[in-house]
């Protein structure tokens, strides 16, 4: 495959089960993400987003179809290269954080720069810095118990950027905060696009979905909608099942 594009896949597709117990999760689907950009993925419970992203991140292979990830082909790796993968060029934030209870918010953060191969004073210091980006320097000791759900996620995302990733996915990033926690993770992610970080999200919330450069609406596994944000205006849009939900931002 050929393409500058920081991710591309081309007719992934992915089942699940057997038998009368098949599903097609994902169907046919192509992709092409540049550098830079922020992705936003939507659509009905079950059509197919987080089997998507994590084929895209590597936890999961295709059944089908190629995946590339800037010049690493990604389908049909081994575990051990998809681990590898993962370690050094993808950071994940999950709705559930997915933090290690025993270590404090510093030693997350740590933990994800010493496993990609960073010096231990290296991996120290990026930790403190994220944990700084993230506004949390004054929780840096804290225990994940003592933080709130927003915090957690913040400590997650800091953990998520401390291999210095090409790519960050995350799914349904703000699916188990409320109202104002929500708008931390959304302000974060804001600054990370305007970092110019590569950003794919899974979300069901119109409100993270609208700081995205993107938004792709899925549909029984396959892409429905594409639209491309430009500030306020929707361009390049390509509608197979009918019209789209058109989302805005100002800039
Ligand atoms: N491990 C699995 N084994 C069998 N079927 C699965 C498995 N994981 C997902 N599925 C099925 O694949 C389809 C897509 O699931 P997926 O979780 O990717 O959807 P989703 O859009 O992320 O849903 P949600 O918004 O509810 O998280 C669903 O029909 C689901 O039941």
């Amino acid at each position: 495959m050929t393409g500058s594009a920081l991710l591309r896949a081309r007719g992934v597709t992915r089942w699940y089960g057997r038998g009368s117990a098949l599903v097609r999760a994902v169907d046919e689907v192509d992709l092409e993400v540049p550098a830079g950009q922020t992705l936003a993925i939507m659509g009905p419970s079950g059509c197919g987003k987080s089997t998507l992203l994590h084929l895209l991140g590597g936890l999961q292979r295709p059944t089908d179809g190629e995946i590339w990830l800037a010049e690493h082909r990604i389908d049909g790796m081994s575990e051990r290269g998809l681990a590898r993968l993962r370690r050094h060029h993808v950071g994940f934030v999950f709705q559930s954080f997915h933090l290690m209870d025993e270590l404090t918010a510093v030693e997350n953060v740590e933990l994800a720069a010493l496993l990609a191969g960073q010096s231990p004073r290296r991996a120290r210091q990026r930790a403190l810095d994220l944990l700084d980006r993230v506004g949390l320097a004054d929780r840096a000791k804290h225990l994940p118990s003592a933080l709130s759900g927003g915090q957690r996620q913040r400590v997650a995302i800091a953990r998520a950027l401390s291999n210095e990733p090409l790519l960050v996915l995350a799914d349904e990033p703000t699916g188990n905060l409320d109202s104002a926690a929500t708008l931390e993770v959304l302000r974060l992610f804001e600054e990370l696009r305007r970092s110019g970080q590569t950003l794919v999200v899974v979300t069901h919330d119109p409100r993270i979905a609208a700081v995205a450069d993107r938004i792709i609406s899925m549909r029984d596994g396959a892409f429905a909608d594409d639209n491309r944000l430009v500030g306020t205006t929707t361009i390049g849009t390509t509608t197979a099942a009918g019209t789209g939900t058109v989302y805005g931002r100002v800039r």
